[in-house]
């Protein structure tokens, strides 16, 4: 998708070109599906697991998802569903099941976990070489130490979504300054160290609660990453002309008109008007999210010796 293509922060547009996270994220599953079918010839069949922790209706529909997109790819899926009472042990019990289990090739804990479990103690019992996140400190340790992309480990799966959804659709990100706001583990922490790898040459700044001028620091990007979790934060004014703006926070609100819960994104809608690139919300990140976690269970299963 490269033909007529405006350079990110080059002048503005009447109405923001969309960034296709569904589109795209269904190109890339058609290419995942060939290559789990030469896996499956070979005998390594790829597994993904998952641990879901409560009924948060967010995480359970995320989770849901996650294993249509196995069923569509051709990807075994292996479910550990656990209480919200769930205690650390029980949690850490059913990652140890999923690390001993040959038939799960790759797995995530689908966060945020309940109040009470310390997350990162869990993460840290995820085996590295099943870390279908990214999210094992050995693995966001390789992320640091990997400059260039010279190591191969599985990349946190939003960041690594972001990147691809721009590059696909030609916006390049060489020279350009970037602003994320939000400092999360599953986005905002790792999207720097991605968006500065040599190759890539983005120049990040990481805007948080406690930045002062945030406004101000953003209306100077040329790429606008929202995810901070609060809904519509982003206005036009906020806003470069011509900026591309990857929308990912993600706000659940009941619709006063319909009564019905829909998903409220950070950027507030009006911004098309004033950015050339715009990924929806929902329609954006999210199925791009879901298609770089299938990629990493397939790199994982292509890396694997055979049994
Ligand atoms: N272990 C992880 N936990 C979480 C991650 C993660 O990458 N790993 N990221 C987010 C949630 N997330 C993945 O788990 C995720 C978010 C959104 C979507 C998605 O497809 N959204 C759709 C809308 C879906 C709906 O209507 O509910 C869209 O944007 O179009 C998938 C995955 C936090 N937790």
């Amino acid at each position: 998708m490269t033909g007529g293509v405006p350079e990110a922060g080059q002048g503005g547009s009447p109405a923001a070109r969309k960034l296709d996270g569904k589109a795209t994220a269904a190109a890339i599953k058609a290419e995942l599906a060939e290559r789990v079918k030469a896996l499956r010839a070979e005998g390594k069949a790829p597994g993904l697991g998952t641990v879901l922790v409560g009924e948060d209706p967010g995480s359970v529909s995320y989770v849901a998802g996650k294993h249509r997109d196995c069923a569509e790819v051709g990807i075994e899926s292996i479910r550990e569903d656990l209480p919200a009472s769930a205690s650390q042990e029980e949690i850490v019990a059913a990652v140890e099941r999923l690390n001993a289990d040959p038939a799960c090739t790759a797995y995530i804990v689908q966060l945020p976990l309940p109040r009470g479990v310390d997350q990162n103690a869990v993460l840290e019992r995820i085996d590295p070489n099943k870390d279908a996140d990214g999210l094992h400190p050995t693995n966001l340790g390789r992320l640091v130490l990997s400059v260039g992309g010279e190591i191969r480990s599985p990349l946190p799966c939003t960041p690594a979504g972001i990147l691809e959804l721009l590059s696909r659709h030609g916006v390049s990100l060489r020279g350009k300054n970037v602003a994320v706001v939000g400092r999360g583990v599953t986005v905002g922490r790792s999207i720097g160290l991605l968006l500065t790898r040599r190759g890539i040459d983005a120049t990040v700044v990481n805007c948080h609660t406690g930045t002062a001028n945030v406004e101000e620091i953003v209306r100077r990007a040329d790429v606008v990453v929202a995810a901070a979790g609060v809904a519509r934060l982003v206005t036009p004014e906020w806003i470069k002309p011509g900026a591309a703006v990857v929308d990912v926070g993600v706000s659940r609100i009941v619709d006063p008109e319909t009564g019905k819960a829909r998903i409220v994104g950070d950027v507030h809608p009006d911004v098309a008007e004033v950015a050339a690139w715009l990924s929806p919300n929902p329609g954006g990140v999210g199925p791009m999210t879901r298609a770089m976690l299938l990629a990493n269970v397939v790199d994982i299963a292509e890396r694997k010796p055979c049994a």
